[in-house]
């Protein structure tokens, strides 16, 4: 037998089996294709993921928005961004602390408000500034535009903070540290709020007031809402600002474009290999559930301690819910896009495998738990907040209860979560308090404006930074608000290294004087992008040069139409009345409706360079090729009907100022 095999290994020493099986040649044959299929099969693999690492491009295409080479700031010299740093170590010191919904530092909040109206006179005295108090506390501002804008857009934040906590832990004091120089060799304002969220309060509050005082009055409406008990989940102050605000909606003929709360930051070193600082900004956020854990045992004398405590049974339920966490659901949310848009600046080795994650996704999920920080935005978290028992050191209690804070991932479901709850906690008497649910996911396709505005504005002060979606793994105020838009960010440009994300409800929260100036940059951007996507009223007027005054005019002659109108020195003209004439008159005869101003700017971002001072395109084009060549009886996404104009319009009936083509606004 062994000289057999022997024989055999010479025989074939030069088959695929090196000659040391006894298999036919077809055998042989076959596991040599099989080999090699295997072989090829891998090394098409590799060569598909390196081609695919080498060859991602940039998922998130910046649209001109105007300004995007040398945009224009506000002013800051080092005067200025001083006193607008101790403007929020001012804020700061107001102890708006919400210690739970029924338990808010009222006082505070309102000598917060006064300060709000001490430290910014002007806006609040503006002509275009409407501020209207919700709930007594919370703070609901109307910005009226220049233009009578059908999209006006909400910028939030919230006014309270969550309490300090360990005073002890501080290296400063939480409410009345300054601003300070830490061995950075960087100033930092220090304090509850810092970063959650008086820094967003105040410099929103500080553009607006920039902008007033330099009589830069927006073209688009917008409106800010503050509200005042954000930390206990907002019932009081930001529910009721919502109401208002879809009233005054309503009433204005106006709809909610977007809008942009607190949330996600600009986070770096965040992902080992990823080595720039990201603009994350939060599409969609987790729901949430508050659940209830009691454990029931005897209550005896301590000497003679029952085999298992109360304590001891919940302590075991809870650990283990610390140790079975729920289920990842990396590749069912907004998660998986937040590495698809990073991967392009990623180390080629982290390419390979971010640019593939049909093929990685189970490694990068692994990777993603490592962190507690990344593994909250791959699945429902658990975190146990509460934990109380007993009385007395010699009395072994009867009850211990605790509470778990859950956030859900938008692909999980509450039902689930529940019941491996009480799997994992199976002598617990397990109860849910109360919940709400993920929330959807906002758009973030490269031709969604709001988007675009939003992640423009935070380029424009953190240039080197790269723009990800992703998931808002805490909760923000925009629960309320969300049936007012569909489009809803959260951000606030924040720079967050890891170690910094521990300071949002934790110690030593603060910002640095240098970043704080961005926040306020930031604010002040975004309020002159978002009059780049000014959709207009009906009502509106069109600036138009002299010779096309002169065009008008023939169009009038032609329809027997006697102007009064026969001065062509200025270059303004209601829109609404040359529109509804030509109607009449044209070749493409119908009975529809006027022309309405906002259908001609369909796609504005086409040739931003050519807007007039209006915001609106030049009207030379209205005449040139919309105007007759637009099918009237189509219906326009943002067209109005004639009904909606207002009723009680003469468009004959000139006012003075009209027959010399002044400026008018007609209510
Ligand atoms: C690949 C990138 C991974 C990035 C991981 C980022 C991890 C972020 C971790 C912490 C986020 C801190 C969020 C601050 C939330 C501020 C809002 C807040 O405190 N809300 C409260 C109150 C409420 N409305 O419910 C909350 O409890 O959530």
């Amino acid at each position: 037998m062994m000289r057999k095999h022997s024989s055999h290994i010479e025989a074939g020493s030069s088959s695929c089996c090196s000659g040391t099986c006894y298999c036919s040649k077809k055998v042989k044959v076959t596991i040599c294709v099989v080999i090699w299929t295997v072989i090829a099969v891998i090394v098409a693999l590799i060569l598909a993921v390196i081609i695919k690492a080498a060859t991602l491009q940039e998922l998130f295409e910046r649209m001109e928005l105007g300004a995007r080479d040398d945009p224009v700031f506000m002013s800051a010299t080092e005067q200025e961004i001083l006193e607008r740093s101790q403007r929020l170590v001012d804020a700061i010191s107001y102890r708006t602390i919400s210690f739970s919904g029924t338990n808010l530092s009222l006082e505070a909040m309102t000598d917060f408000g006064t300060f709000l109206e001490r430290v910014f006179p002007n806006l609040h005295d503006s002509d275009f500034v409407t501020f209207t108090p919700i709930n007594t506390y919370s703070r609901l501002y109307r910005i009226e535009g220049t233009e009578k804008t059908l999209n006006p857009y909400l910028l939030c934040a919230h006014m309270d903070v969550v309490p300090e906590g360990d005073f002890d832990l501080w290296t400063h004091d939480p409410f009345d540290a300054g601003i300070v120089t830490e061995s950075d060799g960087q100033d930092y304002i220090f304090g509850r709020g810092a970063i959650d969220d008086k820094h967003a309060v105040l410099g929103i509050m500080e553009a607006l007031e920039y902008k007033v005082v330099n009589k830069e009055q927006p073209k688009r409406t917008f409106y800010i809402g503050f509200g005042h008990d954000e930390e206990v989940s907002g019932y009081l102050g930001a529910a009721e600002i919502s109401i208002t605000l879809e009233k005054m909606l309503k009433d204005n003929g106006e709809e909610l474009d977007f809008l942009l709360d607190e949330g996600m930051f600009v986070v770096a070193d965040i992902i080992p290999g990823i080595n720039v600082p990201l603009i994350y900004i939060g599409v969609a956020e987790k729901g949430w559930a508050v659940v209830d854990l009691d454990a029931e045992g005897d209550q005896v004398h301590s000497s003679t301690p029952p085999l298992e405590s109360s304590i001891g049974i919940l302590a075991h339920g809870v650990a283990n819910m610390e140790d079975n966490k729920q289920p990842s659901m990396f590749g069912k949310g907004p998660e998986i896009d937040t590495l698809r848009y990073a991967a392009p600046h990623a180390t080629f080795l982290l390419k390979m495998i971010l640019g593939n994650l049909w093929l990685f996704s189970g490694l990068v999920s692994s990777a993603l738990e490592l962190s507690s920080q990344t593994d909250s935005i791959q699945r429902t978290t658990t975190a146990v907040t509460i934990f109380n028992a007993g009385v007395k050191e010699n009395v072994v209690p009867s009850q211990a209860h605790a509470v778990v804070n859950h956030r859900i991932h938008p692909s999980d479901n509450l039902e689930d979560v529940l019941e491996l709850d009480r799997e994992n906690a199976d002598r617990v008497k397990v109860t849910l308090r109360d919940s709400f649910p993920p929330s959807e996911v906002s758009s973030y396709s490269n031709d969604v404006i709001p988007f675009q505005i939003v992640v423009n504005s935070a380029l424009e002060v953190f240039p080197d930074a790269k723009p990800v979606p992703g998931l808002m793994v805490a909760n923000t105020d925009t629960f309320h608000y969300k049936n007012l838009t569909d489009k809803i960010y959260r951000f606030t440009p924040v720079y967050n290294l890891p170690e910094d994300i521990a300071r949002f409800h934790g110690i030593d929260e603060r910002i640095s004087v240098d970043i704080y100036s961005k926040v306020v940059q930031f604010y002040y951007r975004l309020m002159v992008n978002a009059d780049f996507d000014v959709k207009i009223a009906p009502t509106a007027q069109v600036e138009v040069k002299p010779e096309e005054v002169e065009e008008f005019l023939e169009i009038l002659e032609e329809s027997d139409y006697e102007s009064p109108i026969n001065n062509t020195d200025s270059n303004l003209l209601p829109l609404t009345k040359v529109m509804e004439e030509s109607d009449e008159n044209s070749a493409n005869e119908t009975d529809s409706h006027l022309m309405i101003l906002q259908d001609i700017p369909e796609e504005p971002n086409e040739n931003p360079s050519n807007e007039t001072d209006s915001g609106l395109p030049p009207s030379q084009d209205i005449l040139e090729e919309d105007f007759d060549a637009m099918p009237v009886n189509e219906t326009y996404s943002d067209m109005l009907p004639l009904e909606s104009a207002p009723k009680d319009l003469d468009l004959y009936d000139l006012t003075p100022e009209e027959e010399t083509f002044s400026n008018r606004t007609i209510d």
